[in-house]
This record gives C-alpha cells, structure tokens and sequence, in this order.
C-alpha cells in the first residue's frame, strides 16, 4: 500500500478512532499514553497520522495535506469543505441544539452564543429570527447564566452540562458524529488504496461494504 496520510485531533475522537483502526486491522504500537508526539506511523509503514487541531482537520484535508481526516459533523456543518464525506464512523454521537434556559426565547430579536456561529445564524435566519451572535471557544452554557446570551448554539450528548447549569434543550438542530472525509485529488489518484482502508474500517465496524 502507498502510504496514506490521515488528520485527526488529539482528545475524545481520537481514542475512540484508534479503536477503530485496530478493529481494521491498522495498528499504532508506537503511540503511548499521553504522548506529545504529533506524527505517528502504524507498524505497516503505511498509514501516517497526523494530530491536528480539530477544527483545522477540514483545511488539511482540504488542501491536500491529509488525504484522509476523521472530523466531528459538527465541524464540517460550521466550514463547509470541499471534501468526499465518505463514511459515518458512529461515534462521537451528540446533537447540534439551541440550549437555555425553560420557556420560550425571544422570537425577533436573539442574543445567541456559540462556538458554531455560522450554524447558529443559518438556524435562525431561516425562521425570520434576527440575531446578534457572539462568538466563543468554550464554556458557552456561562453565556445565559451572565446573561450575555439569551440562548446558546453547542452540541449536547449526556445532557450533563446544561443540567448542571440549569439549562435545558429548546431546539435540536443536527446530529452529529466522526465522519471520515477525503481529500477529493487524492481519491482520483489512490482511488484502490484509500477504497481499502475505508473497506477495512467498514468491515471493522461490522457495516457492509
Ligand atoms: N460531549 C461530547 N460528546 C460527544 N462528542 C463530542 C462532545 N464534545 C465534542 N464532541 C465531538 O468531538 C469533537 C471534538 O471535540 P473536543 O471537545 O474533543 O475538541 P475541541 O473542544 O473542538 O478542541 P480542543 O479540545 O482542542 O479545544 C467535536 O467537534 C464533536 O464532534
Ligand atoms: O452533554 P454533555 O455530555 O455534558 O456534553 C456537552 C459538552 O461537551 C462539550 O464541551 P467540552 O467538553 O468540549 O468543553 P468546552 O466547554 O471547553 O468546549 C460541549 O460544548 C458541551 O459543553
């Protein structure tokens, strides 16, 4: 096999795709827990991984620098890419919703936090809701508890967080889980190697090919 380069990011992804590629047969040995190193190699030679801030796994995928990345939907809902979305991976499951507080939220004029801007603006421009969103990187459930936001944008999965804070789901807008996505020059041209991995990966999943 050629070798492949794939972009993926540090954290919860990460381990859970690593199973994955173990359950396809591709194995890391070399990587350690909690190892710093951003370049791995699995022990065919034939797979290079790259770590890579999530947000960014899209724009190196994108631009030819990965030919394979393994992203959060909810990434790729926020920056659109011009990428192959090829397979949903099943995990990382969690929903895109509008959060806040019980009751209903002002329905002309909208304060909205988000680490999702442009999904938050999309949702709500399409339902004639002008908003003023404020852009964050984390901890948005703060935003209505400060009262900065009214409602916020961010992805649930347990529930936990907004529970916490006394914030509840108002709205669902996606779903989202890891997709791999590929870089489209790279599949005209490893089209049998990189149809094999995404075999293998399926086959590991137990999805029919
Ligand atoms: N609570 C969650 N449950 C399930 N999946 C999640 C959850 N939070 C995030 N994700 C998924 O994992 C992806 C990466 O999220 P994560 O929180 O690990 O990184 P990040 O906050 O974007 O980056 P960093 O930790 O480097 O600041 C998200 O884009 C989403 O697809
Ligand atoms: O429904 P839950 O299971 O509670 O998970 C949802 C939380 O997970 C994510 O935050 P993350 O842990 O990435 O922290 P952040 O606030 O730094 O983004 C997300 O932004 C929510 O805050």
């Amino acid at each position: 096999m050629e070798q492949l380069t794939v972009a993926m990011a540090k954290g919860r992804t990460a381990t859970k795709a690593m199973k994955l590629f173990e359950q396809a047969g591709i194995y890391f040995s070399s990587l350690q827990d909690d190892s710093r190193k951003l370049v791995l190699t699995d022990d065919s030679g034939q797979v290079k991984l790259i770590f890579v801030k999530a947000v960014d796994v899209p724009t190196y995928v994108e631009k030819g620098a990965a030919d394979i990345g393994i992203i959060g939907k909810d990434v790729l809902l926020e920056d659109p890419k011009d990428v192959y979305e090829m397979v949903d991976l099943r995990i990382s499951a969690c929903k895109l919703v509008v959060a806040g507080f019980p009751g209903p939220y002002p329905n002309t004029q909208l304060t909205v936090a988000s680490k999702y801007p442009h999904v938050a603006k999309t949702f709500f421009t399409n339902k004639g809701i002008r908003t003023d969103v404020i852009t964050l990187n984390g901890s948005v459930e703060l935003a209505p508890l400060i009262g900065m936001a009214d409602v916020i944008v961010d992805i649930v999965e347990t529930g936990k967080t907004l529970k916490e804070n006394g914030l509840v789901v108002l709205e669902e807008i996606a779903d989202s889980s890891a997709r791999l996505i590929v870089n489209k020059a790279s599949f005209a041209i490893k089209t049998a190697v990189i149809q094999q991995l995404i075999g293998s990966v399926k086959e590991g999943m137990g999805v029919s090919t």
